[in-house]
This record gives C-alpha cells, sequence and structure tokens, in this order.
C-alpha cells in the first residue's frame, strides 16, 4: 500500500534568522515541549535548520556520489565486527539498496582510515566536507538531545542521554525498474539511540504512525529528520516512541542519504533512566548491553521476529 500524502509528521523550525536558541529561553522550552511530544507520539520530526550552510550540504552529497562506483573489492574493505555497520552491498531482499559505514564519522582520524581504504592515495576534499558535515550534524544532535533531557526536567542531571559516538550511514537507492514504486529499505525501527537523517531531494523515506498509516516525508534543502531508535525508547521507558520507517523508491532517479546513528560507546548498558519509572510507568525492559541486542537482532532468530518486537523480545519484562 501507498502511503497517505494527508497526514504529515511535526514540522520543528530551528531556524534561528534573528536569534539564538538560548536554553533557558521561553522559546527554548516552547521547542523543548514539541520534540518531546513529537517524539513520544511520532518518534520523529522534521527539523527545518539553517545552520548547515546549503552549499556544505551539497558538497557531500557530491563527495559520496563516487564513493558508490568503487570497484566492488575496495568497498567491501568497510568492514566492522558489528552486525549492519560496514558495507552493504545489494541483496534480493533490497536490490535497490547499497550502503557503507563509518564509526566515530566526526573524529577526523576515524574517518581517514575509512578515507584511505577507498582511496589508498588519500582524499583530503572527501574526507574535510564530511567531517565538517558530521560535526554539524553532532551539533544538531547534541541539541535535541538536550531538548529531550530539558524537556523531562533532567537537563541539571545529565549531559547527554547515553555517551554516544556518531557511526555514519550513506546509502545509494538505484531508481526502481521502469520508475515503478518499489522497495528500497524494508520497513524496521533503527537499532541505535536516535538517527538524524538527510537526502538529496529524491524522497522515498516513509513513516509509519501510531495509527498505522504510512507518510511520505518530503525534505527541503533545509530540512533534516530526527528519528526515535529501540535505544532511546528504552531509555525514556517506552515514553518515546520507535519509530518504524522504510525506504519506497519511485521515479527516474537514484536516491542519496546521510544518515547519522548516536551509536553508544562500548560496553554500553542500557538502562531505563530512573526518574522516567513510576507507578504510572512501570519498568518495561530490563537492563542490557547494546551490543549483545544488536547482534541478537540480526541472527536468525531475531530477524524473523517483526523489527519494532525484537527489543522485547531480547529485554521485554513480562508482566
Ligand atoms: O535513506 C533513508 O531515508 C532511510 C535510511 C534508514 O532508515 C537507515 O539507514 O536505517
Ligand atoms: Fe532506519
Amino acid at each position: 500500500m501507498g502511503s497517505d500524502s494527508h497526514n504529515q509528521i511535526p514540522v520543528i523550525d530551528f531556524s534561528t534568522s534573528s536569534t539564538e536558541l538560548d536554553r533557558g529561553t521561553e522559546e527554548w522550552y516552547s521547542l523543548c515541549k514539541r520534540v518531546r511530544e513529537a517524539c513520544e507520539n511520532y518518534g520523529c520530526f522534521e527539523i527545518v535548520y539553517d545552520k548547515i550552510p546549503l552549499q556544505l550540504k551539497a558538497e557531500t552529497f557530491s563527495m559520496i556520489r563516487p564513493l558508490f562506483n568503487l570497484p566492488v573489492e575496495t568497498k567491501k574493505k568497510n568492514v566492522n565486527p558489528k552486525p549492519f555497520h560496514g558495507y552493504y552491498e545489494k541483496t534480493p531482499i533490497a536490490p535497490l539498496y547499497e550502503s557503507f559505514g563509518i564509526d566515530d564519522s566526526s573524529n577526523y582520524e576515524s574517518f581517514r582510515s575509512f578515507t584511505e581504504l577507498m582511496w589508498p592515495n588519500g582524499h583530503d576534499q572527501f574526507c574535510n566536507t564530511v567531517v565538517t558535515m558530521v560535526k554539524k550534524l553532532d551539533e544538531l544532535k547534541e541539541m535535541i538531545e538536550m531538548m529531550i533531557l530539558d524537556s523531562y526536567g533532567l537537563g541539571e542531571k545529565l549531559n547527554s542521554i547515553i555517551e554516544c559516538k556518531t557511526h555514519l550511514r550513506v546509502t545509494k537507492y538505484d531508481a526502481s525498474p521502469s520508475g515503478e514504486y518499489a522497495n528500497g529499505l524494508p520497513p524496521h525501527t533503527d537499532k541505535l539511540v536516535s538517527t538524524i537523517l538527510c537526502d538529496d531531494q529524491v524522497s522515498a523515506l516513509e513513516v509509519e504512525t501510531k495509527d498505522g498509516q504510512w507518510v511520505k516525508c518530503s525534505l527541503s534543502p533545509t530540512s533534516y529528520v530526527f528519528i526515535v531508535g529501540d535505544l532511546l525508547m528504552a531509555w525514556s521507558n517506552g515514553r518515546m516512541h520507535s519509530l518504524k520507517h522504510r525506504a519506497m523508491m519511485s521515479g527516474e532517479k537514484d536516491r542519496y542519504s546521510l544518515g547519522a546513528f548516536s551509536s553508544p560507546v562500548e560496553g554500553t548498558i542500557i538502562k531505563a533512566e530512573k526518574e522516567l519509572v513510576d507507578k504510572e510507568h512501570p519498568r518495561i525492559l530490563k537492563d542490557f548491553d547494546f551490543k549483545d541486542f544488536s547482534r541478537f537482532a540480526f541472527t536468525k532468530e531475531g530477524s524473523a521476529i517483526d523489527s519494532e518486537m525484537q527489543v522485547f523480545a531480547y529485554a521485554g519484562i513480562s508482566t
């Protein structure tokens, strides 16, 4: 079934043309409230944000396109022991989908290691441009995280939700044969904390609302999507909604997207924030190691379970 174009995800404008978004101001708290409502009711929102220069974004996309034209044996050098963290080639389940994953990608040195695997003689422009873009996405993510903490009254107590590094995933979707509506990436919830996505204005992202409708997200050059992943849902003790989403291709153009995933540092145990557990919101999950959970999600047993139910199958508390 196609998407319902009458429905829309919340759009929150973070543009700061005249004023800065200062923490503690009335404007700040009104945004905190809207961010929390969007994450609880939809599991996502569109961000209008003018602090990332359009030129930088355009340059980033022009830098990542040639990655996909490298020889397949070069692309396969992008390996990562964590499941779904390295190069992902086309498969019968997702024949239009191909992606690379780069750990700790706002760190120049780790990004350079990836760059040198792809271009052994180095590629400074690629490295500088993409790292600059990821740092901008990190700033945006930090602001959203602070808003989430303030929205629950936790901003004085905590500096971050879960200590994370940014895992970057760059994706190419081939145009579907004869432009028909076709699966780019099957429905899933993200297995990490949160994701900020942007694309090259070829729309394909669709998100599922809580009442089961699929809604298409057509992004403008200044917009981004914030997505609640399974681990943010777990941290919030189920108050925030882990978003089911997919990519559906149509039309003649290939599509490129960029996802900045907040990935917990090694050894992180995911726990519901204790202030978010009370009589009205009893604990829904046991504490778990995020790496064991993501491994489980990609086992035969785990992948047979609906994506949004995997975390409950792994760590759910039966009542
Ligand atoms: O390309 C997109 O818009 C979605 C990508 C996505 O959902 C993912 O990589 O988890
Ligand atoms: Fe996703």
